[in-house]
């Protein structure tokens, strides 16, 4: 369904000079997947994900969509229109979408209250709920979600997380989604990508084979400290040696 094989990308820096921000990286996600891309802050994630959303085409190697899918992206800041209310933000994007799938992208994103209010009313979380709403209003075969749960207190962020949960197990749609925090990664995803210091490359990509919603907190410690094992120290320390039933590391 996205298959992504890049050779290498460059930026240029201020006082013009060249840099690499991503080096080779392969990997592919089947329908349905979620992925999650797992990397420290400034490694290259948000490059790869406009690479992947098609935003930029400056790069060697070549992201594999089917012919005609629809993307939705939500990006870190939620980039609504200011001066339009959240039902029309999402109505501008979403144009077809029926009563029905609008009203439950609201109850399910906690927005019912919110549908008449402006941008400029809303916190962070819910400024994110709208974008995400947005995204899944047109139906995306692919959903790229850009630290979707970054800036939010944890009580929001889990909100937030078991939210997307309903929203990616509703209706069959490839997710990718990029964050810095291994724990979030091992309670949304199918799929971890875990990316070294930039330039990035990956250190390793695990399955993940116990169904999101069947893992418990311990399902959850262990693929959190297996992934911080494999990442050599990011996130939590690194206390599961023993090979897991829940990961199968590929590399
Ligand atoms: N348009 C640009 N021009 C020059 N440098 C850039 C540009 N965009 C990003 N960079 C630099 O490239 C590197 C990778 O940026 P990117 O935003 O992709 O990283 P990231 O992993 O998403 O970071 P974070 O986790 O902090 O959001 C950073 O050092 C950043 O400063």
């Amino acid at each position: 369904m996205l298959e992504v094989a890049i050779a290498g990308k460059q930026l240029t820096n201020a006082a013009g000079e060249r840099f690499d921000v991503l080096g080779a990286l392969t990997f592919r996600l089947s329908a349905g997947e979620v992925g999650a891309v797992v990397g420290p802050s400034g490694c290259g994630k948000t490059t790869l994900l406009r690479i992947i959303a098609g935003l930029d085409r400056d790069v060697q190697g070549r992201v594999a969509l089917p012919p005609a899918a629809r993307i939705g992206m939500v990006f870190q800041e939620p980039r609504l229109l200011p001066w339009r209310s959240v039902e029309d933000n999402i109505r501008l994007l979403a144009p077809d979408a029926d009563e029905a799938t609008l009203a439950k992208l609201f109850v399910t994103l906690e927005l019912s209250a919110h549908r008449h209010h402006f941008p400029g009313e809303l916190s962070l979380g819910l400024a994110r709920r709208v974008a995400l709403a947005r995204a899944f209003a047109i139906k995306p075969d692919v959903l790229i979600l850009d630290e979707p749960l970054v800036s939010l207190d944890a009580a929001l962020a889990a909100r937030l997380r078991d939210e997307i949960a309903t929203l990616v197990d509703s209706r069959p749609v490839t997710t990718l989604l990029v964050t810095h925090s291994i724990d979030d990664a091992a309670k949304l995803a199918d799929r971890i990508v875990l990316l070294s210091e930039r330039p990035a490359r990956i250190l390793a990509e695990v399955p993940i084979s116990v169904p999101r919603a069947a893992r418990s907190a311990t399902d959850i410690a262990a693929i959190s400290a297996e992934i911080a094992r494999l990442g050599g120290g990011i996130g939590p320390p690194a206390d599961f040696a023993a090979p897991s039933r829940l990961t199968a590391p590929r590399r």
